[in-house]
């Protein structure tokens, strides 16, 4: 790494929402390289850069460079993966031919990359929560939708291969360091379980889930539900977090809304079939939580056979 921390080598992984997003954020201080899996989405990054649409309005271009195979990788490049978790088994074969010290980082919603991830041969992994919404417009330009932190788990390794993350003079792409990755997981699988399903069943944002009663309700059953299942895990998890990743992220379209909308697979395994089977450990029914999950399987199903 040079001057610091600063003009480090990033390769980004997956040029979606969030790929596209982190990769134009940290353009800003770095080289970043970002791995597309379609030829022409490369084309038309490297002929338009990359457009960030700001939360305050105003527009940023950023030079990334785009390519749609995976670049020679530095031991000290900083490796960002930045897939669905449905994706990341297409990506495993390649991770584990990069070079043990390269420092990779995960930022998938959900819990079950968590275990498979450490199973990689790297020796400094971290993972990162996001806390805010990202919306891809087109193969070129990305939505920031709603301030937040990207938080970070270092899981093994040296910290200070991830220092690029903390250096940072950019207000609305904030770090946060926390301390244990599973537990950060957990909490936001938590989140991702009262917005995400919910906005892809009845097509809303997510700001519309805190300002209607009826889906107000749900959330508060939810919560009520979750919390009596998880009382250590969730003793420091409020209602209010919820609220405020709804208000934060209120014009956001949530991933799975996205996932429905684009008739892709969503993430409802890692995301709350993750929460119900740890619930199910405990012999514990989540009878709100299965009925999301089983509306969001058979929406799934339905378009299947409709196909
Ligand atoms: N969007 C959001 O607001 C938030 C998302 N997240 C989480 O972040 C993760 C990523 O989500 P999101 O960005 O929304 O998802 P997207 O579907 O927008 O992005 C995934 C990207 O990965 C690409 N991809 C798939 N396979 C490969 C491959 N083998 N090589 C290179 N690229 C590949 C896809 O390419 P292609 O387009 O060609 O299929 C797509 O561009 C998810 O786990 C999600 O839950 C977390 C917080 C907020
Ligand atoms: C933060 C939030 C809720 C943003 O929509 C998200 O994680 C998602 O869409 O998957």
């Amino acid at each position: 790494m040079e001057n610091g921390g600063y003009n480090v080598e990033v390769v980004v992984i997956g040029a979606g929402s969030v790929g596209m997003l982190v990769a134009s954020f940290l353009s800003q201080e770095n080289n970043v390289t970002l791995v597309t899996r379609r030829s022409e989405q490369a084309e038309e990054l490297n002929r338009n850069g990359l457009i960030r649409k700001n939360i305050d309005d105003t527009i940023s271009q950023s030079s990334v460079l785009a390519i749609p195979e995976f670049p020679p990788v530095h031991t000290s490049s900083l490796v960002v993966v930045a897939v669905k978790y449905g994706q990341l088994q297409s990506i495993y074969p390649l991770l584990t031919s990069l070079p043990e010290d390269t420092p990779l980082l995960f930022l998938q919603n959900g819990l079950a990359h968590f275990e498979e991830v450490l199973t990689l041969p790297q020796k400094n992994i971290a993972f990162g929560s996001c806390q805010f919404g990202a919306q891809k417009e087109n193969d070129h330009t990305v939505i920031h939708r709603g301030f937040g932190v990207l938080k970070i788990a270092i899981e093994r390794g040296d910290k200070d291969l991830f220092k690029l993350l903390r250096q940072n003079n950019e207000p609305y792409f904030q770090f946060e360091y926390v301390s244990n990755a599973e537990q950060m997981l957990f909490d936001k699988a938590l989140l991702n379980c009262f917005i995400n399903p919910l906005t892809a069943l009845l097509k809303v944002k997510n700001g519309y889930l805190i300002g209607h009663k009826p889906t107000f309700q749900i959330l508060e059953q939810l919560f009520f539900e979750l919390k009596n299942a998880f009382p250590d895990e969730m003793s420091h998890f409020n209602f209010d977090d919820v609220i405020s990743l709804c208000k934060k992220t209120a014009t956001n379209t949530s991933s799975m809304l996205t996932d429905f909308i684009n008739e892709r697979p969503s993430e409802i395994e890692t995301i709350a079939g993750a929460i119900l089977k740890k619930a199910d450990k405990k012999s514990i029914n989540l009878p709100t939580l299965t009925t999301l999950y089983y509306l969001i399987k058979a929406a799934e199903e339905k378009r299947v056979e409709k196909m």
